[in-house]
């Protein structure tokens, strides 16, 4: 396994930087430079400090304005400071400009998510996907190079492709990509056929924001040993187990997680990670219930589950961590009004759920063991469905 730069030591420092507009007020874009902070914190760095500024538009030369930039650059001077994170996506002009004003390292979200997959995938075939994910990221960057840095510092942002690209050219990268892809193309091809060799099992798939316990939930159901921890994409690697409940055998695969604004680099390279997705016969759609932004992140898995047409798939929601969960009281109680979310209770999120998702909605903690009976029937009931239907003489339920 790849350690991420594990001695404290090692670690690099890094500032965060994020605009607040009219669709993020300062509520959301803290949220989102939590996530920003926590991202970088699995690829290995501290971060010093965060700058935000109000902004509808950013700047087309250097994303914030120039005195923000020059508050920034005097505190990155100031305390050695290695690199600079934006939460958004930056253009490649932006990248170059804002690299020469503050003589550090700039890294957008990208850049940085595609750096922990970097740093994560174990297996060759995840190593190929990011490869090409990289590559891609680096074909119309190509032009601003790292010159006025030093060439070969390495570390978060430099892993990979970008230690080379001073020598290589366009051309050759352009080769490099046709190659991944051809070797990605032989790589699915052996794994569509050895999912097809799982015979007709009902497939079920793990999907969910990324940390929300969608490992953990798999070691709980099919007693397997899948790393879980408290880190970013833990899981890079599609695993399958089989589990029985009841004599009602079924397979239930744990899948990479989702991220707000995924690199549509990595989507479209983790396709056949999500051909698992894709393939499977029943999603279960696992949420952390605990975390603040936690129907935001239901959006964006569902945005991305669209994406590779999943939406029809019947579908389990299970709200997990419901031992973190915590609500605000209200002061006062209007019976007229709706209460707001945030005060919401957990048997009120539980009525809601089960409403909108027809009686399939769970709410457990993984960790602690809670409502995995409950769990365990939803899943009877969904999957018995399409198991009977596909094997009508076989009566396993006796
Ligand atoms: N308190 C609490 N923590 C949990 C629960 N379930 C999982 N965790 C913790 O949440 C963290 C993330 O769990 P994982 O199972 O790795 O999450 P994942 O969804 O597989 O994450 P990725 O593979 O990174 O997408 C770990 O530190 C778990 O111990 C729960 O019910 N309660
Ligand atoms: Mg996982």
């Amino acid at each position: 396994m790849i350690e991420i730069k594990p001695r404290s030591s090692e670690r690099e420092t890094a500032v965060l930087v994020g605009i607040i507009n009219r669709w993020q007020d300062e509520e959301k874009s803290a949220e989102y430079l939590d996530e920003l902070e926590f991202l970088a914190d699995t690829a290995g760095s501290d971060v010093a400090k965060r700058f935000t500024q109000k902004l509808d538009v950013p700047h087309p030369k250097t994303f914030l304005g120039s005195g923000k930039m020059d508050e920034i650059q005097s505190y990155v001077k100031e305390h050695d400071i290695d690199m600079a994170i934006f939460d958004d996506e930056l253009t490649p002009s932006q990248l170059k400009n804002i690299e020469q004003m503050l003589k550090c390292k700039v890294l957008d979200r990208t850049n940085l998510i595609l750096d922990i997959f970097a740093a994560r995938a174990q297996t060759s075939y995840a190593r190929t996907q990011v490869e090409l994910a990289q590559y891609e990221y680096l074909l119309p960057r190509l032009t601003r190079m790292w010159t006025h840095l030093e060439r070969q510092k390495g570390g978060i942002g430099m892993r990979g492709p970008g230690e080379t690209q001073i020598e290589t050219d366009r051309r050759i990268i352009q080769q490099k990509i046709s190659l991944l892809k051809e070797k990605l193309t032989k790589i699915d091809k052996q794994m569509a056929t050895q999912r097809g060799n799982r015979g007709s099992l009902v497939r079920v798939a793990l999907v969910g924001y990324t940390n929300v316990g969608k490992s953990t939930l798999m070691n709980r159901m099919a007693k397997s040993e899948v790393l879980a921890e408290n880190k970013l994409f833990a899981t890079l690697d599609t695993t399958v187990r089989k589990v029985v409940i009841d004599n009602l055998p079924f397979l239930l695969s744990d899948t990479v997680g989702f991220i707000r604004k995924l690199p549509t680099q990595l989507v479209e390279s983790f396709k056949s990670t999500l051909d698992e997705v894709r393939e499977a016969d029943v999603l279960i759609h696992v949420v952390d219930i605990s975390h603040s932004n936690f129907m935001e992140h239901i959006e964006s898995v569902n945005e991305t589950i669209g994406e590779i047409d999943g939406q029809e798939k019947p579908t389990i929601m299970v709200f997990n961590k419901i031992d973190l969960y915590k609500h605000e009281e209200p002061e006062v109680i209007d019976p007229e009004e709706e209460l707001e979310e945030r005060y919401w209770t957990l048997e009120d999120w539980e009525r809601t759920w089960m409403s909108r998702m027809n009686g399939n909605a769970v709410f457990i903690s993984a960790e602690n063991k809670t409502n995995m009976d409950e769990l365990r029937k939803t899943i009877y009931k969904v999957v018995s469905e399409i198991h009977s239907k596909r094997f009508p003489f076989e009566n396993f339920l006796y």
